[in-house]
């Protein structure tokens, strides 16, 4: 009997799309699936909940509240996915016990990152890594590298010194690469006086960072247009970040979805970065009005990156694909499987798009053209493609996850209270 794949693989064949060659390309690139979506953001070393203008809303049951816990659960979500992952972890999901008890951030070594090293061996997990620079008693005024106060600034260098050591620590641990993004709250609420003095010591703070060279490490800053309580300027906003990584050779700019003005097209911006960088970091996520951070799904905003990196040249290897989103208000196993799995279809999808035609047609002015085939691509038998990748890769096809999802959480809540 002919299956659906089957009849798929004949009418992608017809425009010279060879969906075999697609899965094979689409399986080996990772995704960095971001630890934070677990358990609302809140990490293992404070009490004192999140801060820095971002916030994640719902109260649904069963956050994970220990490694033991993220990482149980962090597995089940993954076995849902196709596709090889990595695992990005922020530094206050630091790993504290009876032989390695708790420091202050600015304190941070390897050893208290080795439970995850192990962890993420054993999974064929690869890791990414950020300071934690929020939700602590050191955001002085919601200011940190940029903060008029010097000893609150060597606070926050040193912190970043020691994430840095910790990523060059864990890439050779893994015989890999390590992305290390800087994501910083800092702004105003009101109406600055003084814009130039905050940018000014955030590039001093960031230089005194970035002294020190490491192989393995890849250095990103990530830019943001406004947090909540700080709508009035952002310090490390996209013109500061871009010119930095564009003026230090090995630091990159790591362009969230949610950072930018809600009617920008984030995906309109990467060819323009391919052009003069040699890396491009992305966090995917899904804004709605605001930075709000929702589970991405497949939606026109995440297919238009993904045509992007799967179309530009040399994108594919270029860009970091990162995640970052963090909804509390639904099964936190399904939330990850959900929006890991919508950006894989995302890039399967633009995979199996007649990107050499449409662009042949672009270059040669038949626009009525490009137009019909680009909407004939839209309707063809995509969803066939994607059952079988999930197959393939021995995950449950779009129907079966829900289940799924429910059977590991029926058994887990009961444990959780
Ligand atoms: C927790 C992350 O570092 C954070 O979401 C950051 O990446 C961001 O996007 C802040 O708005
Ligand atoms: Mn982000």
């Amino acid at each position: 009997m002919t299956t659906m794949y089957e009849l798929a693989k004949e009418e992608y064949a017809a425009l010279g799309i060879d969906t075999e060659a697609v899965m094979t390309k689409l399986a080996g690139k990772p995704i960095s699936v971001h630890c934070w979506q677990g358990d609302d953001v809140l990490g293992f070393d404070q009490e004192g909940g999140l801060s820095g203008g971002i916030q994640t809303t719902g109260n649904y049951p069963g956050r994970a509240r220990t490694f033991e816990e993220l990482t149980a659960d962090f597995e089940a979500a993954m076995a849902l996915v196709p596709g090889a992952k990595r695992i990005n972890l922020h530094a206050s999901y630091a790993v504290f016990t009876d032989e390695n008890p708790w420091v202050d951030r600015d304190a941070l070594e390897y050893k208290h990152f080795e439970p995850w090293v192990a962890w993420a061996k054993a999974h064929g997990f690869g890791i990414d890594f950020n300071p934690t620079i929020f939700g602590h008693p050191m955001m002085n005024n919601e200011l940190s590298l940029s903060s008029p106060d010097a000893a609150t600034r060597d606070f926050w260098i040193r912190h970043c010194k020691a994430c840095r050591k910790i990523s060059q620590q864990i890439a050779e641990a893994l015989d890999d690469e390590t992305l290390c993004n800087i994501w910083i709250p800092d702004g105003l609420k009101d109406v600055p006086a003084d814009r130039y003095g905050l940018r000014e010591r955030l590039r001093d703070s960031l230089d005194a960072i970035y002294a020190e060279k490491y192989d393995r490490v890849i250095d990103s800053c990530e830019s943001k247009v406004f947090g909540i309580g700080l709508e009035s300027m952002t310090v490390g906003s996209n013109e500061f970040y871009l010119a930095y990584a564009a003026t230090h050779p090995g630091v990159y700019d790591l362009l969230d979805l949610g950072h930018f003005h809600p009617t920008e097209n984030v995906a309109d911006k990467l060819s323009a970065l391919l052009l003069f960088f040699d890396k491009v970091p992305l966090h995917v996520t899904r804004p709605i009005r605001w930075d709000s951070d929702h589970v991405v799904l497949f939606d026109d905003p995440v297919k238009e990156m993904a045509m992007e990196v799967a179309h530009c040249p040399g994108a594919w290897e270029k860009v970091i694909i990162g995640l970052d989103f963090f909804d509390a208000s639904i099964n936190r196993v399904g939330a990850w499987a959900i929006g890991t799995r919508a950006m894989e279809k995302s890039l399967l999808y633009a995979l199996l798009q007649p990107a050499a035609q449409l662009k042949e047609m672009q270059d040669t002015y038949r626009f009525t053209e490009k137009m019909a085939l680009a909407e004939q691509a839209k309707s063809m038998p995509f969803g066939a493609v994607w059952d079988e990748y999930c197959r393939r890769a021995g995950c449950p096809t779009d129907g079966e996850v829900y289940p799924l999802v429910a059977a590991y959480e029926a058994k887990i809540l009961p444990t959780r209270q």
